[in-house]
């Protein structure tokens, strides 16, 4: 029986937040870069201040001078819930109105971005305004009194903050719009569902995923260590992070490697309720997710990829394990993240040949299940390699998609996930051959080559010269060194997808028209390897 694929969400999904607070101390920029922001997104912007102002029939100097600020503060309360119920826009709030308790609560669930500004542009921007009621007398000390006391408050209701100091509002307006695009992929029938936030800026969402941890293991490796000391720096009061350096690539993915972090998580007191985060490429994600799925026989995971290929394929979807003398991946368990952060800023100081590997498990997913992905790429390869173009966005989208909807209906391969493993058998055998050193993404592309030529061979679909074509055009390899077919068949017969001592494939009986399949015979598999090495 072919796997059956549900029919998949074909436009990125996700959308941006209609409704969008603005907070921050005096100074900060709430209203002139509301009202930019609303201009740009095309919505409406309200004030809360100007609400209040409204409704008292007076200005707010007034309000304080004839009525103190409890008064005041009561005003503001009530206009921030109406305001709250009523707007769907750019509503800026009232530098204190963040005091209230209740008012913190009804934010719990909206989009919030926090203007900070330091004290001296702050200063200095206030002083245009004489009329602010808790600035009349030494404005400085005073300011300096309400940012410090007001700080974590804007941080407990944030959905991201941005600085504002020395920054013009185009600017400003532009980097809060990106943020606010983050689209959300919902891994859904998993054990348990856990989001994938795909953006730019996603990395700052980390302590809405912290759940009741007071310890977090950040692992990396040197090419991702500034930013684990990023996200180590994310983690609130009362959350200690340790950051824990691991081997490069592949180095990194085994055993022994596991075994020292869990020696360092001994030692540091790890519990149950303590959080793995892997930041790095799709080697740190599989260790990290390995290490959390052993220690105390399993404890949270949360990844933040930093490659291409980690993004679309590694961190998503609870595979975890290491590499062993048997062979890839090999030893291992099912342990779905708590979370993916995926942040598309990242992939900018990507080497252009790890990008390309990515995009080797991108095509595969136009290949086995959306082929408007093919399309993108054939149009335009160059700006599939560009990290900054707004087509890598929609790649990243289109394959987190394919591959959500997958592992969310057969976490543990029992069936439609083997579709995934699209080219992987010969993939894995090059791989051990090469002592990985091999990048993955390079081995999936000619193993999608020899998995095309078996497909013409076996009578279903011709497409090797597409196969071909793509995969070349973003510089990828798409041949195997001649003479190696019994080293190669020896491990392609210790493959996961083996049943006893039956060979199973993957193959397309059509463009994205998964198989898997197990009679393929030994002259068709040598066959397929002979037109692919020559
Ligand atoms: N668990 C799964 O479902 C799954 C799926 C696909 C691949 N994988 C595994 O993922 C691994 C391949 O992942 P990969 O291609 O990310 O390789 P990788 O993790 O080895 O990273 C590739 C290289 O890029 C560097 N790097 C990563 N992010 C960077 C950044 N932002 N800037 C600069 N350098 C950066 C790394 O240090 C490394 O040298 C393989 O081990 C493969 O088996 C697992
Ligand atoms: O998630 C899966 O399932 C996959 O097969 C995705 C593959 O792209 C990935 O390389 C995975 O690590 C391979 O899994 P394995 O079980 O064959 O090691």
């Amino acid at each position: 029986m072919p796997p059956q694929l549900r029919e998949l969400p074909r436009e990125p999904a996700g959308e941006v937040a209609v409704l969008v607070v603005i907070v921050g101390p005096p100074g900060s920029g709430k209203t002139t870069i509301g009202r930019a922001l609303a201009a740009a997104l095309d919505a409406p912007f309200r004030d809360v201040d100007a609400d209040i102002a409204a409704a008292a029939g007076k200005p707010i100097p007034d309000i304080f001078v004839d009525e103190g600020e409890e008064h005041f503060r009561a005003l503001e309360r009530e206009a921030v819930r109406r305001a709250v119920a009523e707007h769907d826009g750019v509503l800026a709030l009232g530098g204190g109105a963040v005091l209230a308790e209740s008012t913190r609560k009804l934010l719990a669930d909206v989009t919030v971005v926090h203007l900070r500004v330091d004290l001296g542009e702050a200063v200095k921007r206030t002083e245009i305004d004489k009329g602010r009621p808790l600035l009349q007398v030494n404005p400085r000390a005073t300011l300096r009194r309400l940012m410090d006391e007001r700080l974590p408050l804007y941080r407990e209701v944030e959905t991201f903050a941005v600085d504002t100091t020395g920054r013009d509002v185009d600017d400003l307006t532009a980097e809060i719009q990106a943020r606010l695009a983050v689209r959300t992929v919902e891994v859904r029938d998993a054990e348990t569902p856990y989001p994938v936030l795909i953006g730019r800026g996603t990395t700052d969402r980390l302590p809405e995923f912290l759940g009741k941890a007071t310890r977090v293991a950040v692992l990396h490796t040197t090419s991702t260590a500034a930013l684990a000391e990023r996200v180590g720096s994310l983690c609130p009061e009362g959350v200690d992070a340790t950051l824990m350096e691991l081997p490069d690539a592949e180095d990194g993915k085994t055993v022994a490697v596991a075994e020292q972090v869990w020696e360092a998580l001994g030692a540091e007191g790890f519990t149950r309720t303590d959080l793995v985060v892997g930041v790095g490429g799709g080697a740190v994600t599989d260790l990290a997710g390995f290490v959390a799925a052993c220690w105390l026989r399993g404890v949270a995971v949360l990844h933040v990829p930093t490659s291409l290929l980690g993004a679309v394929d590694a961190a998503v979807g609870g595979k975890t394990g290491v590499n062993t003398a048997a062979g890839k991946n090999l030893v291992g368990a099912f342990h779905p993240p708590r979370a993916v952060l995926v942040d598309l800023d990242h992939f900018t100081t990507l080497p252009k040949r790890d990008l390309a590997a990515g995009l080797a498990e991108v095509v595969k997913a136009g290949f086995i299940a959306d082929p408007v992905i093919l399309d993108l790429v054939e149009a335009d390869p160059a700006a599939a390699l560009d990290a900054r173009n707004p087509v890598v966005a929609e790649l990243v989208e289109r394959a987190i998609a394919v591959k959500a909807e997958v592992v969310g209906s057969d976490l543990k391969e029992g069936g439609l996930r083997a579709i995934l493993n699209y080219g992987h058998t010969f993939a894995h055998a090059v791989e051990k051959l090469e002592h990985y050193r091999w990048r993955h993404g390079d081995a999936v592309a000619v193993g999608m080559v020899y998995a095309a030529h078996l497909g013409a061979i076996t009578g279903r679909v011709d497409l090797v010269d597409r196969t071909k074509a793509v995969l070349s055009s973003l510089g990828l390899p798409i041949t195997y060194e001649a003479g190696r077919w019994d080293d190669i068949l020896k491990v392609m017969k210790i493959d996961k997808k083996n049943v006893g001592a039956t060979q199973r494939f993957v193959l397309l009986d059509a463009l994205a028209a998964p198989v898997v399949v197990d009679d393929v015979t030994a002259e068709q598999q040598r066959e397929a390897y002979e037109r692919l090495t020559g």
